[in-house]
């Protein structure tokens, strides 16, 4: 029996749900029968017939007209009440979002047995089709708890093994049907449906198992993790900011891939789902939040349209695994872990149903989810986890001292005392050779014919380029459908066989995907057979997409039901030549030792911001402003030298604007202009209503700056005690450490600012500390006619591209008064008021100035850090030393 396209719709008609309110809360298979008879006389091939066949029975008032009985009705049949009821009733406990948990891309697979329990609020209706909760037993088979009186009300026959099961309770109904059981038994019992509780969803899939005769789900997750393979990863890390600084191919903060012009860099595999997609997050009623799809995979959103591409160019991909990644089949020993290089082998759409509080689309209740099949690319040789080698266990980080926030073993007083630093045995750091990425061409270059016969050697660094342009892929309505080994034997029937124009002939693919591929009786597609429990249509245009055909006919894949993939599919297959090659090592390059001459761009470029992978292959943040210190195993590499000191002539002096100026959309505030002297100055006053003033300090030479900034340079780079360091930050948000983007130092009293700094009291801090503190001691005192004893200075080193972000410095304790000394690059410094911003995150800035090289800014009024917020954006290479009062504490 054939399954009617109604079904294979999924979609119930919105007066087809309203008419579904009319049926009784409780009623029996044949009320609902007639109803559906009512809905869809000669609507539907097979279906209306049978439901018309069904219901004249069922109304019939010839005595010796035998009752409907489950035994008259298929049970495919049954399953499309079934599942009519379900689709047209989904109530919040029976649409949850299955777990993301797949190797592949965007995941649908649901998970049977983790179905919350229902919120308190709603009356947890069932059918009398009881299961107990699913128990989990060993190899994480899902086994579900079934009687056969389910059995008998689905017409199966029934099972010597189970139990027979409880009587249902009697429904005073018109109908009563007579269920015989084998050996004789017979129970009344009406097969009662509830019509506007709905079905549960892992009740759904258990019956659709049952009378499919599938086998239970089996758990993809591996039940025990195996310990840690025993060779170390060839790149690992402790925090995800440590993949993003050090790991040229993987600066993808915020998600899963990091991808440039439709390229695939890297790809990481960790606790939540693709990247992709509009997606939401769902709270179940357990409180497990979930990110479900609120709107379809489509190739209009870059992330989807690259791994598509890259599907169909077998572009090379660097595949990452973190600690969360359920289905890692052992302990990873640490934080993340850089797996090789893959290639894509496969892409094809699921149908997630939408979650609960998802709004649906007009014609269906589901979203196409883009799934993704990585393959590992074996030119690489084996995995680093199937070599053998001593077990391995992620060391724990060196702790430096100054981990803790406790004092570094050597006192600062004793490098005062050496004076200058003495030249340390030091690596340049070549700044083009540091770890930035293999830069991708603006546009994709055309295709380069390739010898069958060349070289691909592991560090061709242009084969990965040499992939067709988006442009050259077609564009059909499949054409996101790839599935590279199969495409062989489909006879030029699906999109995508012109891409293998140029597959090479290796190895041939003993690719089961082949001779499991079957042909969609609806669309004529092909589709491979990607799951155990039966083949589906995966052409997401087609009215049969993701139902399963099974023994009993086709059925509609319920929601939760996990399915599991084929053994044949998920068998190796070989890598095809257009992947093997790969551009560039896992390992990024070490900083090299070749001297070079920094000049102010380089010394404070981006690239010595950035971290490294250590020789013992954990990749680390640079932390310290004066060399790459690793934090697995201590070593330090690229210190940095006298020669790095930018002296004060190389700074950019020329002022452009010495007013500053407020953003669209905010009046200019009041000000005033004044001439200040002793060091000679011109003094700029902004008033901030309702809460100070701030004054801009631009002195008419900068020789005193100028020395301090040199000194400063001299002091960051000196070794025998750490100072500028960048810092964990307080934020429990993210997984690891979180380092923030500055170099700081803290001098005086503690201030307790949102990172942990470093602190030294004044009489163990840089003798520049103390110079810019005059400096602002003395700015201070003209401009405001009044001395103020600050006893806390923070500085600050910045290199290219970092800035300190939207925050003020009203700490507890903190004085009115708090003054800034620039030095080095010019940066922009920003207020904006704080009320309102909430909602208004993007509120206009109601001032901004330029600093330049030996300005002084000076905040007086408490009520600035109350009810502003301050930026700073550097240009480049920049120390900044601000000095405060922080009562209750001394400056020692
Ligand atoms: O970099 C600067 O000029 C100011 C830094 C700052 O706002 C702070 O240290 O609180
Ligand atoms: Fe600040």
């Amino acid at each position: 029996m054939t399954w009617p396209a109604c079904l294979s719709e999924r979609f119930i008609s919105p007066s087809l749900r309203t008419a579904f309110g009319s049926l009784p809360r409780r009623a029996d298979i044949d009320t609902v029968v007639v109803f559906l008879a009512d809905q869809f006389v000669g609507d539907f091939d097979g279906m209306g017939a049978e439901f018309q066949r069904l219901a004249t029975r069922s109304e019939s008032e010839d005595p010796n007209e035998s009752p409907v009985t489950p035994g008259d009705v298929d049970t495919p049949f049954r399953l499309r009440v079934l599942y009519l009821l379900y689709y047209a009733n989904p109530s919040s406990e029976h649409i949850q979002t299955p777990e993301r948990e797949d190797m592949t891309d965007a995941d649908c697979s649901g998970s049977d047995s983790d179905i919350p329990p229902p919120p308190k609020a709603v009356k947890r209706q069932s059918l009398p089709l009881e299961f107990k909760k699913p128990r989990r037993k060993d190899g994480g088979m899902l086994l579900v708890n079934i009687d056969n009186s389910l059995l008998a009300l689905l017409g199966r026959p029934l099972q010597p093994n189970l139990p027979r099961g409880k009587p249902r309770k009697e429904v005073a109904t018109p109908k009563s049907k007579r269920v015989k059981m084998e050996e004789g038994s017979e129970q009344t019992r009406p097969f009662i449906v509830d019509t506007r509780g709905g079905i549960r969803s892992s009740t759904f899939a258990a019956v659709m198992r049952l009378v499919a005769g599938l086998e239970p789900a089996r758990s993809p997750r591996p039940t025990v993790k195996l310990p840690a393979p025993a060779r170390a990863p060839p790149v690992w890390a402790q925090s995800r900011q440590e993949l993003c600084e050090a790991l040229p191919y993987y600066r993808a903060f915020q998600s899963g891939m990091y991808m440039c012009k439709r390229v695939p860099f890297g790809y990481l595999l960790d606790g939540f789902p693709s990247p992709g997609g509009q997606a939401v997050r769902v709270t179940d009623a357990t409180g497990k939040v979930s990110v479900s799809l609120a709107a379809d995979h489509t190739r209009d959103d870059a992330r989807i349209d690259t791994l598509v591409l890259a599907a169909q160019r077998q572009s090379p991909i660097i595949l990452l695994a973190g600690e969360g990644y359920a289905l890692l089949p052992w302990k990873l020993g640490c934080a993340y872990a850089v797996l090789g290089w893959y290639w894509v082998s496969c892409t094809w759409y699921e149908a997630e149903p939408c979650a609960h509080g998802v709004e649906p689309r007009d014609d269906r209740q589901w979203f196409r989810r883009l799934k993704v099949r990585f393959d590992w690319i074996d030119t690489q040789g084996t995995p680093w986890w199937l070599t053998k080698g001593e077990p391995w266990v992620a060391p724990d980080d060196v702790v430096v001292a100054i981990e803790d926030g406790r004092l570094p073993p050597t006192p600062v007083s004793q490098y005062k005392e050496l004076g200058q630093p003495t030249q340390i045995a030091a690596i340049k750091v070549p700044v083009s050779q540091l770890v930035n990425p293999p830069t991708p061409p603006q546009d994709p270059p055309p295709r380069v014919a390739r010898e069958s016969s060349g070289d691909h050697m592991i560090g061709d660094t242009h084969d990965v380029w040499a992939r067709p342009p988006a442009s050259e892929i077609s564009t059909s309505p499949f054409g996101d459908l790839y599935f590279s080994p199969l495409a062989k034997s489909r006879g030029g029937r699906l999109p995508g066989d012109h891409l293998l124009a140029n597959y090479h002939d290796d190895p041939s693919p003993s690719s089961p995907w082949r001779v499991s591929a079957e042909s969609c009786p609806t669309c004529s597609n092909d589709s491979p057979r990607l799951y155990v429990e039966g083949w589906t249509c995966l052409v997401p245009e087609c009215t049969q997409f993701w139902m399963l055909m099974t023994a009993v006919g086709i059925v509609p894949i319920a929601p939760c039901m996990r399915l599991s993939y084929d053994e044949s599919f998920l068998r190796v297959i070989p890598t095809p030549f257009d992947a093997s090659s790969l551009p560039y090592s896992i390992v990024p390059p070490l900083p090299s030792s070749a001297p070079g001459v920094e000049v102010l761009e380089e010394a404070g470029s981006r690239s010595l911001w950035r971290g490294f992978v250590c020789i013992c292959g954990r990749s680390n943040c640079r932390y310290r402003w004066e060399c790459l210190s690793c934090r697995a195993c201590g070593r330090q590499v690229a210190a940095q030298t006298d020669s790095d000191v930018v002296p004060a002539w190389r700074i950019k002096h020329g002022r452009a604007d010495p007013l500053g100026e407020a953003d669209e959309g905010s009046p200019d505030l009041p000000m005033s202009v004044s001439r200040m002297s002793g060091p000679s100055a011109t003094v700029v006053a902004y008033e901030l209503p309702q809460a100070g003033t701030l004054y801009h300090v631009m002195f008419d030479t900068t020789g005193r700056a100028d020395a301090i900034w040199e000194a400063y340079q001299r002091a960051a780079i000196q070794t025998l005690s750490p100072l500028f360091q960048r810092r964990a930050l307080k934020t429990k948000a993210v997984k690891g450490q979180l380092l923030s983007q500055q170099f700081a130092i803290n001098s005086g009293a503690s201030y307790k600012y949102i990172v942990e700094t470093l602190s030294y009291p004044f009489s163990d801090s840089p003798d520049c500390v103390m110079e810019a503190l005059d400096v602002i001691r003395e700015c201070v005192a003209s401009v405001l006619d009044e001395a103020v004893d600050f006893n806390e200075v923070l500085s600050v080193m910045y290199r290219e591209g970092q800035k300190m972000s939207w925050h003020d410095d009203g700490e507890h304790g903190l004085g009115p008064v708090v003054a800034a000394l620039s030095l080095g690059s010019p940066a922009t410094m920003s207020f904006r008021p704080k009320l309102g911003y909430k909602a208004a995150p993007k509120s206009p800035s109601v001032l901004n100035l330029t600093l330049m090289h030996g300005d002084v800014v000076i905040m007086a009024g408490r009520a600035i850090q109350y009810r502003y917020d301050h930026r700073v954006i550097p240009e480049g290479l920049r120390v900044a030393a601000t000095a405060r009062v922080i009562r209750g504490a001394s400056s020692q």
